[in-house]
């Protein structure tokens, strides 16, 4: 059996969060010492750092929070393609790619080198990628950037077609060492009832 693989950026209080978001902040607030037992810890966070997936809410007030989720679409087959130096991600630069019986889809663009930094700029998904993908039967995409719009755009036109297609969005995976394959994939959200995103722990493992 191949072994899982983390696909997941490491949460620690240095990790860059989206510009003026909350900072990431693990810490024990409740030490052996004054517990007299044991150590117990405090997080804060944003709901988009790191590897983290979107809820509907997130960019529609009417949209689905993350509880209503449908939970299967995290876990099972996802297929994993590289685009290195593209600098949008549409139709014609997955034309190569065979998506026949793909559900899950990652995108590895290799755009977000240095990971102690937000990236100033990123590739977007294009909107009209939302009825290609679903056409062909994907209901997953994830990438590894913090978005799939660009990052100064506030009508979010990728995230609102992927929407309107049912393809939920992961973000901000690692997939700088993965190889184009097929995988099994699990990145679960939390069972946050009125979130907007959800941080996950994603991982993946070669099929066959
Ligand atoms: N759309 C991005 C997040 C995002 O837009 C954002 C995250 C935190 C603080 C501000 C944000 N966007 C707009 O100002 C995402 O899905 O992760
Ligand atoms: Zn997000
Ligand atoms: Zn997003």
């Amino acid at each position: 059996m191949n072994k899982w693989i983390d696909i997941s950026q490491k949460l620690t209080n240095d990790i860059a969060v989206w510009p003026g978001d909350t900072p990431f902040c693990y810490k024990v607030s409740w030490n052996m010492e004054e517990s007299g037992s044991v150590n117990v810890g405090e997080i804060t966070m944003s709901t988009h750092t790191g590897t983290h997936i979107d809820a509907p809410y997130h960019f529609d007030n009417e949209g689905k929070k993350v509880i209503d989720l449908d939970i299967q679409l995290y876990i099972g087959p996802a297929r994993v393609v590289h685009l290195p130096n593209v600098k949008s991600i549409g139709i014609k630069e997955l034309s190569e790619v065979n998506l026949d019986g793909v559900t899950r889809l990652l995108i590895r663009t290799d755009s977000w080198q240095n990971r102690k930094e937000f990236p100033q700029s990123i590739p977007p998904v294009e909107p009209e990628l939302a009825a290609y993908l679903s056409e062909n039967g994907v209901r997953l995409l994830g990438l590894d950037l913090p978005s799939v719009d660009s990052l100064d755009s506030k009508e979010l036109p990728a995230h609102h077609e992927l929407n309107r297609f049912g393809i939920h969005i992961l973000e901000g995976l690692v997939l700088d060492e993965i190889e184009p394959g097929d995988y099994e994939l699990a990145a679960l959200p939390l069972p946050l009832v009125e979130a907007d995103g959800s941080p996950v722990r994603a991982v993946i493992r070669k099929l066959g």
